[in-house]
């Protein structure tokens, strides 16, 4: 039964973002001495994201992550917890060392098409309005993490039932930015 797929825990139920919305603090979940991140204001292109880099609460198959102007993201306590998981990545995700869970993460290339914007996790915040997620990217990546190929399909259409588009990589639209972003930059695109 299609219902029965742990997509994620902040999808189920009616959530809309809050007009005018003015951002959260984003806690990890250590107990004592917690990393706390101020957003200030909405993030942009909410989404799910099936690949095996992005943080995922306990059970789910997928991670729940939108972007966000890095000017707008503060470190707020608890710093020094912080670490990169992987230094060669294009999206340095700084995470908790105890808890593991991904406070934010960075683009550093300033070449790259979303250089300027973070990466978070919105359901870290205690406040209500944040921007839902509007599709679901990296589906096909959950079976390098173990899910079995043979569920794809309901997999897929829960996901379609609850709202979220699935691809196997970003949404048109964000491809579309990406390449767009190359090809002016390669100069091969110039009245874009
Ligand atoms: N199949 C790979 C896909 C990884 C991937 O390309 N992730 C996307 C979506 S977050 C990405 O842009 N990654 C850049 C990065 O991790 O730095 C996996 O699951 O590990
Ligand atoms: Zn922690
Ligand atoms: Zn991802």
């Amino acid at each position: 039964m299609s219902s029965e797929v742990n997509i994620h825990p902040a999808v189920d139920g009616i959530k809309r973002a809050a007009p005018g919305f003015a951002g959260g603090t984003l806690t990890c979940q250590c107990a004592t001495n917690p990393v706390t991140v101020e957003i200030k204001g909405q993030v942009a292109h909410n989404h799910v994201c099936g690949c095996t880099k992005c943080w995922k609460p306990a059970g789910a198959l997928f991670s729940q992550v939108a972007v966000v102007g890095r000017d707008n993201v503060k470190v707020t306590a608890n710093e020094d917890k912080l670490q990169i998981v992987d230094d060669s990545a294009t999206i340095q995700r700084h995470a908790c060392r105890d808890c593991g869970v991904h406070m934010y993460g960075r683009i550093e290339n300033t070449g790259h098409a979303f250089y300027g914007l973070d990466f978070v996790h919105t359901e870290l915040s205690k406040e209500r309005g944040w921007a839902p997620p509007e599709f679901a990217a990296f589906v096909s990546s959950i079976i390098e993490a173990g899910a079995p190929p043979q569920e794809m399909g309901a997999i897929r259409a829960r996901l379609n039932e609850i709202g979220l588009p699935p691809y196997d990589a970003l949404s048109p639209a964000l491809m579309d930015a990406i390449s767009t972003h190359v090809a002016k930059s390669r100069g091969v695109l110039k009245n874009a």
